[in-house]
């Protein structure tokens, strides 16, 4: 299986092209008002034309209700919906039935005891994504450049594709892969040069270190 790498928080043509061409999987998009790289549906709707299926399109909302998946529905047409935010299992269900669209359940990670919730969201969600749990006065629960400790997945027993993100960059990516064999990895600040700033050559070099990281550890495997 080949790792899938998502650029997180694009809000502009050109660095979503920079993500694009430098061979991002995936593609997010946040529709969350107090992040630092909300779009509006009409931005929403011109960089969602602009992926033309080069890459999943992801839209990033926490505890939306229906209403507004509706119109992010309408704008971006989502490939999938990350639900970022406390949504319960049931809402999960909703969600999917009433999109038809595969969910990917952000997990905030701080200890164990975080992944206690695994089975009841394994059962209903197409994808994990673990995350560093914000702190309790964060404005937002993710997107805050933070890691979490990847050592509290190495013995994880999980029949879903999982991905990991929080505090990932170029530099760090192959060591959190390595420990949490995690078939994907997400970022936003680590690819960026102030909150909401993606910087093109920080993107490149992301994908390029999670594409050698992966060829590493296909070496490694057949010695
Ligand atoms: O990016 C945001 O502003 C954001 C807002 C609300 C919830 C999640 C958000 N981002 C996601 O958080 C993780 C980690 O990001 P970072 O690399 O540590 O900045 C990632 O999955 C983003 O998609």
């Amino acid at each position: 299986m080949s790792l899938l790498v998502k650029i997180c928080g694009l809000s502009t043509p050109e660095t979503l092209e920079t993500a694009l061409g430098a061979g991002a999987d995936m593609v997010g998009f946040v529709f969350f008002p107090p992040s630092p790289r909300h779009l509006s549906l009409e931005l929403g709707r011109d960089l969602g034309r602009q992926v033309q299926r080069r890459a999943l399109k992801v839209a990033l909302t926490v505890d939306a209700d229906d209403a507004t998946l509706d119109n992010i529905m309408d704008a971006l047409s989502p490939d999938i919906f990350q639900l970022h935010g406390k949504e319960s299992v049931a809402r999960l269900r909703d969600i999917k039935h009433r999109f038809g669209r595969p969910v990917m359940k952000a997990v905030p990670v701080a200890t164990s005891a975080d992944l206690a919730v695994l089975p009841g969201y394994a059962a209903v969600a197409d994808r994990i994504l673990f995350d560093a749990r914000a702190p309790k006065d964060a404005t937002r629960p993710g997107g805050l450049g933070e890691p979490f400790d990847w050592h509290l997945l190495e013995n994880l027993d999980l029949k879903l594709p999982y991905m990991v993100s929080g505090g990932l960059h170029a530099d760090n990516l192959a060591e959190a892969l390595r420990v949490t064999r995690a078939g994907g990895v997400d970022v936003s600040s680590g690819v960026e040069s102030a909150p909401g700033l993606k910087d093109p050559e920080m993107i490149k070099a992301f994908i390029r270190a999670a594409r050698a990281s992966k060829d590493a550890s296909q070496e490694s495997s057949v010695r």
